[in-house]
């Protein structure tokens, strides 16, 4: 099949889950990733392919996941000169994925490139900017020479996505209030950083609970290691959308 031709498939099957949930699949390779997707139910959830599992199993993985039934959301972040960015995204484009990112501080003319670069193609994912990444807090803003507050930071590189035209950010949950306000009720905010009572942080450091950031607005909320590392993965997808309803 060409990327033509499974691009405008996808546009054709793209099913439309009502979850917030999306799991990030972390993991080395195919088959460990999709050993998990096959505990979810697509129905239930979205899923993230990051860059680890999409440097290690590449474009194939994607096409496994749609047959699996998932949507997917491409989380390879990228950042580079505008030519060079606008060009991976078409490229996801062309793969059919349903969300794909960029970091928002790569700038007004990256995050425009991007954004024509996907109008051009027949199926046209979810773009979307990377704020200040959830396992950043004040101190990590000031070592890369940013005294202020995760949330002012957040707040700026949201305005700017929303006025390059892209469709929403990553942000932590607790800054969605703050984006609301400055960017209004339709542009998207997807929300890792979510950690079920009693589940370890790791290295995420601006975290809300499931209920925490559905209260707080949140179009979706990305959740790794709380559901893939459980004893029972399902069940805890399952727990969390309980936690919702
Ligand atoms: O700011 C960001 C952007 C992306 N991520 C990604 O989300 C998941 C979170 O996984 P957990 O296991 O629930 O911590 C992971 O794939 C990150 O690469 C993020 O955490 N923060």
């Amino acid at each position: 099949m060409n990327k033509q031709s499974l691009s405008s498939d996808r546009a054709n099957t793209s099913c439309a889950v009502s979850s917030p949930v999306v799991v990030a699949l972390d993991y080395p390779d195919q088959q460990q990733a999709l050993a998990m997707a096959g505990l979810l139910n697509p129905a239930q959830c979205r899923v993230k392919v990051g860059k680890e599992l999409f440097t290690a199993a590449g474009p194939a993985i994607i096409e496994s996941l749609h047959h699996l039934g998932f949507d997917v959301f491409l989380d390879l972040k990228f950042h580079d000169i505008p030519n060079t960015c606008a060009k991976a995204v078409g490229a996801a484009a062309e793969l059919g994925v349903w969300m794909v990112n960029v970091h928002a501080s790569g700038g007004r003319r990256m995050m425009e490139a991007a954004r024509n670069e996907i109008e051009k193609k027949s199926h046209r994912p979810l773009l979307i900017g990377v704020t200040v990444l959830t396992s950043m807090e004040r101190a990590d803003l000031a070592d890369i020479g940013l005294d202020i507050d995760p949330q002012v930071q957040v707040e700026r590189l949201a305005i700017l996505t929303e006025q390059s035209g892209l469709d929403g950010v990553v942000c932590s949950a607790q800054e969605v209030a703050l984006i609301r306000a400055a960017c209004g009720p339709k542009f998207l905010t997807v929300t890792p950083g979510i950690r079920p009572e009693g589940t370890e942080q790791g290295d995420q450091r601006r975290v809300l609970t499931p209920l925490q950031a559905q209260n707080a607005g949140v179009n979706y909320m990305v959740i790794g290691r709380p559901i893939t590392q459980a004893s029972d993965p399902a069940l805890a997808c399952e727990q969390i959308l309980a936690s919702l309803s």
